[in-house]
């Protein structure tokens, strides 16, 4: 099969990549030239524009977005739109919002799927998790193609109709933000605790056998083997967001109680605050007001 790849940044090299590996030809654009040169050398067909692209893919076109969410992914389709029809195929494979993603599905002329993709940069020698949703046809179409980029066909799943699969990947991240949080608290706990411990031990230990042995923990692993026990100089402050945002939207729409990925992404909020989390300071000073206990105060 012949697939293009619109976007060529950490993930989409790596679909580039697996997609080759498993002798399909692939068409690579991206607006950054540099990136389509290391598309190129790992054996793709380079296209100058996305009128070039279009050229390159004749009938049927095959198409895998994978540019940051939101305005790119607009932008993109707004530009394929004249060259498409419902023949062709468009996987949007980033974190796009599901309601996005239906609205796409209902405008854009080609077939549209979707395409939660887990398993990040480092993943790409093992493979993806996808999961997917739109037309059945279309599925199957693609399917050699997911094969490829996922861990196999076991690693990819069609979830149902359009916006499914950026549905559950969405929640996913949800759950992603949530076991973050309960490893960070543990280890925090065991690196103020009674014991001067070795974290790497722990987390090693851990993924030898215990309940909560996870990938995320065998990179929590390699975070104390990099940085030290103490997390060196790695700062208090969590970027990102959206998803987890988008998550407990959901959860309130719908009514289902989500209080451990809510404390989760409240808690990257918090980080980022400049001064210290004015909340807090406010605690401190009403324990004055009710008290007249001491009011720890600022250099
Ligand atoms: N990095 C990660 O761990 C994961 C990322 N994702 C999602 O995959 C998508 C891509 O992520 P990354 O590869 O990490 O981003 P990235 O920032 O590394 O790469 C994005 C690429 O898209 C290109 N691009 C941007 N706008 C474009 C346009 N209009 N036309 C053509 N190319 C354009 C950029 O030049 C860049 O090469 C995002 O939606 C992200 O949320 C999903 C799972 C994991
Ligand atoms: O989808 C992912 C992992 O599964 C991406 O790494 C995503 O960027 C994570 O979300 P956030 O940036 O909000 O932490």
């Amino acid at each position: 099969m012949q697939l293009g790849l619109i976007g060529l940044g950490r993930m989409g090299q790596i679909v580039v990549e697996r997609t080759l590996a498993a002798d399909h030809d692939v068409v690579a654009f991206d607006l950054d030239e540099d990136a389509v040169a290391t598309a190129a050398e790992a054996g793709a067909e380079p296209a100058a524009s996305l009128e070039d692209f279009t050229e390159r893919l004749g009938t049927d076109k095959r198409i895998w977005l994978m540019v940051p969410a939101g305005e790119a992914v607009d932008v993109t389709l707004e530009e394929l739109e004249p060259y498409l029809d419902g023949d062709d195929i468009v996987v949007d494979g980033g974190n796009s919002y599901f309601e996005d993603t239906v609205r796409r599905a209902e405008s854009c002329p080609a077939t549209y799927l979707d395409c939660g993709t887990s398993g990040g940069p480092a993943g790409a020698e093992l493979g993806f998790s996808l999961m997917i949703g739109g037309p059945q046809w279309a599925y199957n179409e693609l399917e050699s193609v997911f094969d490829a980029v996922a861990t196999g066909p076991d690693g990819h799943e069609r979830m149902g109709e359009a916006g499914s699969g950026h549905y559950v990947k969405m929640i996913h991240n949800g759950v992603e933000y949530a076991l973050m949080q309960a490893y960070g608290e543990g280890f925090e706990l065991l690196h103020e605790g009674r014991y001067d411990l070795d974290l790497e031990n722990v987390a090693s230990v851990w993924n030898n056998g215990a309940v909560i042995r996870s990938w995320l923990l065998e990179l929590c692993e390699e975070a104390f083997r990099e940085e030290g026990t103490d997390l060196g100089t790695v700062a208090d402050r969590i970027e990102g967001g959206s998803t987890g945002t988008w998550t407990v939207q959901e959860g309130l729409e719908q009514e289902v109680p989500l209080p451990l990925i809510y404390t989760a992404l409240s808690e990257r909020f918090g980080s980022r605050a400049d001064d210290g989390r004015f909340s807090r300071r406010l605690a401190n000073r009403l324990r004055y007001g009710f008290g007249r206990h001491e009011v720890p105060r600022r250099e």
